[in-house]
């Protein structure tokens, strides 16, 4: 497909800032990166704004919500306000950490934090008040990167391989990314260049929500919780019989689904370290029941996201995959904000109107561009 010209009629090389506000509802993160949706340049500063509990709680009710929350809901405007007062606030200061003027940022690619992704029934709802992003920043913002995917009939999701291809343009293959956020997706890039991508199953998010309940902490720091126990072979296998694992991509989730399962398998009669120890396997089996979908066994993988840093979970990998394990910091790349990164990256794609979804990716029929710009000065 040809790429539109650049908005602005300059060279898209240059810095554009990425943030995204995953489903672990721990922070915003924001990177830098110069690129122009095609090569990539200096992955710059990148940081965290955490949520504050408050609002993460406030997040998380809506989320439970989400189905039939009214988008003009007056508890959803005002949590939506906050947030993008913090993605503004993170905004500034990853601008201000890399010493580069604002006026050399192209542009801003606002993920916004998703409260529902069901792709089956055409819809997945991020939010996020672009208008006053843009106003608050004077930066160009594209936002909405995943409704022309899915009203295309894609899963919407994932939406960072591409982001990852690029990171990996150099590196043999086959190989494969594992992103271990709040759900966890993998990226496949095989030999002859061909990209698959899906959701392979829980990441984090039940792991987390069980530790708050058994603990108070929102995650099993280190995986220290689930290291002290021994996971339930029948409950584990009860998870593993979901037909989500058996079914053929592309496929994506919502930050829920698993729930009910996991209260019908039985986990809640489990002990607390037990439990840990169970979800910490689950995460890891799933991603190994990715395996009969690949074309061909990875080489070996690399872990992003906040999962890396669970040490229950990684030994768990090694023993499911049977292929080296690595952390995105083995690779050089900053596991915490690469998908940060990777919207600044596609928002790159999008003012160039490339595609950021493919076949392969999410399913859609077509290579398929997205996301929609709002200016600072209409804004
Ligand atoms: N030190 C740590 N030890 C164990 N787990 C950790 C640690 N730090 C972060 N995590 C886990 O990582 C999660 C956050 O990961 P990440 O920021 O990649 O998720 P996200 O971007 O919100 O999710 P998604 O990729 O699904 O959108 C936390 O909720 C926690 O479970
Ligand atoms: C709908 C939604 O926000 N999905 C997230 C979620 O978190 C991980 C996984 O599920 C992935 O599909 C996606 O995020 C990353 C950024 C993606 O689109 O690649």
């Amino acid at each position: 497909m040809a790429a539109k010209p650049h908005a602005a009629g300059r060279d898209p090389f240059g810095w554009h800032l990425g943030m995204m506000s995953g489903t672990s509802l721990d922070g915003v993160d924001a990177a830098l990166v110069e690129t122009d949706g095609e090569r990539l340049g200096r992955l710059g500063a990148s940081l965290t704004v955490p949520l504050p509990s408050g609002l993460r709680r406030r997040l998380r009710a809506l989320m439970e919500r989400a189905e039939t929350l009214a988008a003009d809901a007056p508890e959803l405007v005002s949590a939506e306000a906050e947030l993008t007062v913090l993605h503004a606030e993170a905004a500034k200061a990853v601008i201000a950490r890399a010493g580069v003027a604002a006026g050399e940022v192209r542009a801003i690619g606002f993920h916004g934090q998703t409260l529902l992704h069901r792709p089956k029934a055409r819809r997945t709802w991020q939010i996020g008040d672009a208008r006053a992003l843009a106003a608050a920043t004077g930066l160009p913002v594209v936002h909405d990167f995943r409704s022309a995917d899915v009203a295309a009939g894609g899963e919407g999701a994932p939406l960072v391989p591409l982001f990852h291809a690029a990171l990996l343009c150099q590196a043999e293959r086959p190989i494969a990314v594992l992103n271990l956020g709040g759900v966890g997706n993998v990226t496949f890039l095989g030999l002859g260049g061909e990209l698959l991508a899906f959701d392979t199953g829980p990441g984090n998010a039940l792991l987390d929500d069980w530790t708050l309940r058994h603990t108070g902490h929102a995650y099993d720091s280190g995986g220290r919780l689930a290291a002290s126990g021994r996971a339930d072979e029948a409950v584990l296998e009860r998870l593993l019989a979901h037909p989500y694992f058996a079914r053929t991509p592309p496929k994506s989730l919502d930050r829920l689904d698993f729930r009910e399962a996991a209260g019908q398998a039985g986990l809640d009669r489990l002990a607390p370290a037990d439990g840990a120890a169970t979800l910490a396997a689950f995460t890891a089996r799933a991603v190994a029941a990715a395996l009969p979908h690949l074309p061909s066994p990875p080489r070996r993988w690399v872990v992003c996201g906040g999962g890396r840093h669970n040490r229950a979970i990684l030994r768990c990998l090694v023993e499911a995959l049977g292929a080296p394990v690595s952390t995105a910091e083995d690779e050089g790349w900053d596991g915490d904000a690469i998908e940060a990164q990777a919207f600044a990256f596609l928002a790159a794609r999008s003012l160039r109107g490339l595609p950021l979804s493919l076949p392969g990716t999410t399913g859609v029929p077509r290579p398929m561009p997205g996301g929609r710009v709002v200016l600072p000065h209409t804004a």
